[in-house]
């Protein structure tokens, strides 16, 4: 059997296009343009491919772009200094630090500082604990985005059992909420985990977030199962020429393929959705702040 390729880069496609009608909803009837900032400190090659991207994609579904760029050897004050401003602007609806930060930052201080509401990478304690105990917030974006594509994939995910590997703050957790929240039997490993080949083999819905490339070979995954592969791993690729690289996820994609239902591919599936749920995330906490009703299919 060979699974269904999920195509995150077309679903993220469709997501921007409804999070660009909306926006223009909101200009024609409310004269209104949702904003987000986002903060960058430091030169971290990766990090500003990431938020290149996010500018211009935030850009063309319509939407107001603020880019502020910091070198590495900013304060923490100073950076809490311009979130604060941030805060008090009423042009920026949403506002993301990029992680990780460097060591002499304070990362949850950062986080924390940052008005709830504006929170859309739903990191602030106050968005984790409303989503923990069911309630309306801010939801992650890489784990919402995750969350649309099984919704897509699978209809109702009630009684099946999910598995994610990863337990970070930023994805394995939320994911395990949201999975939680949708009846899932959840379990949630990690690298401490005993026999984690058998507790994979167990998993209907299989989330791998660890940073590991290619470490999810498909004899952990049960036939038929949908497996999302959160991991970006930069790899060498001298086969592209000397000095190349390319990405991989955690998950051994050829193999996996051979045994699961369906599967997301790296690049080209969760990585595209975060970006796509990130400017919906912005629309949604452009019309909570303006009292204005929430767009349709783009929250969990
Ligand atoms: N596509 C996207 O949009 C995004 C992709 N990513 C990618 O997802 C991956 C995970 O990111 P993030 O959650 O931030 O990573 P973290 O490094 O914060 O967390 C990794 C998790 O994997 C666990 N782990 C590490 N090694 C093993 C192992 N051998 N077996 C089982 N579990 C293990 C760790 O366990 P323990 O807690 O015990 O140390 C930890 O919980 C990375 O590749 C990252 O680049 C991240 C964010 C967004
Ligand atoms: N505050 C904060 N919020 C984040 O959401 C956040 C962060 N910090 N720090 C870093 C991670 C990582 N992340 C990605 C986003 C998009 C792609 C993405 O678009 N990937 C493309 C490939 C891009 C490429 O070619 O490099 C794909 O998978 O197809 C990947 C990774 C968000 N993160």
């Amino acid at each position: 059997m060979t699974a269904t390729i999920i195509d995150g880069k077309a679903f993220a496609a469709s997501v921007r296009e409804k999070v660009a009608e909306h926006v223009t909803r909101l200009q024609e009837e409310h004269g209104i343009t949702p904003g987000l900032a986002v903060v960058l400190v430091g030169e971290d090659p990766a990090s500003q491919v990431y938020v290149r991207n996010k500018g211009k994609q935030t850009l063309e579904a319509g939407m107001n772009s603020y880019e502020h760029k910091l070198p590495v050897e900013t304060s923490e004050a100073d950076l809490l200094a311009l979130v604060e401003k941030l805060n008090a602007d009423p042009a920026v609806h949403g506002i993301l630090v990029q992680l990780p930060l460097p060591d002499h930052i304070d990362e949850e201080k950062v986080i924390n500082s940052i008005t709830p509401a504006k929170d859309v990478d739903g990191f602030h304690i106050l968005n984790v604990g409303l989503l923990g105990t069911g309630q309306k917030s801010m939801v992650p974006c890489t784990p919402l985005g995750c969350l649309m594509m099984l919704r897509d994939q699978l209809g109702s995910l009630s009684g099946l059992n999910a598995v994610v590997v990863g337990r970070s703050n930023i994805v394995g957790k939320p994911m395990a909420q949201l999975l939680l929240r949708d009846s899932c039997t959840v379990t949630i490993a990690h690298s401490r985990t005993k026999n984690l080949a058998d507790v994979c083999r167990g998993a209907d819905i299989l989330v791998a977030a660890v940073g590991r490339p290619r470490m999810i070979p498909g004899d952990w995954v049960k036939p038929g199962a949908t497996v999302i592969d959160v991991g970006i791993n930069r790899i060498d690729a001298p086969e592209k020429g000397e000095g190349k690289t390319r990405l991989v996820g955690d998950v051994d994609f050829d193999s996996a393929k051979e045994v699961a239902g369906a599967i997301t591919p790296v690049p080209g599936g969760v990585g595209p959705m975060t970006i796509a749920c990130l400017l919906a995330n912005t629309v949604t906490a452009c019309c909570r702040a303006n009292n204005l009703p929430e767009p349709e299919g783009l929250t969990a």
